[in-house]
């Protein structure tokens, strides 16, 4: 498998009233096929180190190489055209648009990965089966439940086939039997090949991967089993 990402003594200073080093230099590499999941707690810099990630940020030292092309330093421009061909994004909120049925939402999803057009129909019915979701797709979100909402949140990510899902505290709202469910999909989704990694405060699904990390006081480290 080969190498996707590759961050070498990446940091990320805030220059704010206070001035911060919101990452000290971080190392990671991921590999296509890997399903990474990193927890820290309230403020560690995870959201700062998903940005940098997701190419919406770029770091104040280091390096940053996305399939063996170096991409710290690219154009707000060119960053946006790889963001929209590599990398699906799922948030917290799921950010579905609320009068629109879940398969136009999923059929939206160049509204939110810059791309020119978004999927075809036929693409985004794939994308509901694959997240379970293949008899909702004339539903509006809120006639679903904050657990199915998340899958159609996945399945609009997906549905422009990207390199890898970055995942903002996916589990956020939801309780934890519908958080672990949705981890399971996440696992299924990457045993079909879908490189993976989620951020969350919650330690507790740390193992639900293959690669786990910890992050505390902008430091990431991997966890590995003893
Ligand atoms: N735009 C910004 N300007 C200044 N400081 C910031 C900015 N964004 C984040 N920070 C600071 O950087 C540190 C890391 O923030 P970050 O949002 O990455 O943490 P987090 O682990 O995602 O936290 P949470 O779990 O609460 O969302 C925090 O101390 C935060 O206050």
């Amino acid at each position: 498998m080969r190498e996707l990402i590759r961050l070498e003594g990446v940091s990320r200073r805030y220059e704010a009233a206070v001035p911060l080093w919101a990452l000290r230099e971080c190392s990671l590499s991921l590999t296509e096929g890997d399903f990474a999941v990193i927890s820290g707690p309230s403020g560690s810099g995870k959201s700062t180190l998903l940005n940098l990630l997701g190419l919406m940020d770029t770091p104040t030292a280091g390096r940053y190489y996305f399939r063996g092309e170096e991409v710290s330093a690219l154009s707000e421009r060119r960053r946006a055209a790889l963001r929209g061909a590599e990398i699906g994004f799922v948030f917290q909120s799921f950010q579905l648009l609320e009068q629109r049925s879940c398969l136009e939402n999923v059929m939206l999803a160049d509204l939110y990965t810059g791309a020119h057009s978004g999927p075809s129909r036929a693409r985004a019915e794939r994308a509901l089966v694959a997240v379970g979701l293949s008899d909702r797709g004339e539903s509006i979100p809120t006639e679903l439940s904050g657990g199915q909402r998340q899958r159609v949140a996945i399945a609009r990510a997906l549905s422009a086939t990207p390199s890898i899902l970055l995942c903002d505290e996916p589990t956020g709202n939801l309780d934890r039997s519908t958080a672990q469910s949705v981890f399971e999909l996440f696992d299924e989704l990457n045993q079909d090949g879908v490189t993976v990694l989620v951020i969350t405060h919650d330690p507790e699904l740390l193992h639900m991967g293959n690669r786990s990390f910890t992050i505390l006081d902008g430091t990431l480290r991997e966890n590995h089993q003893s």
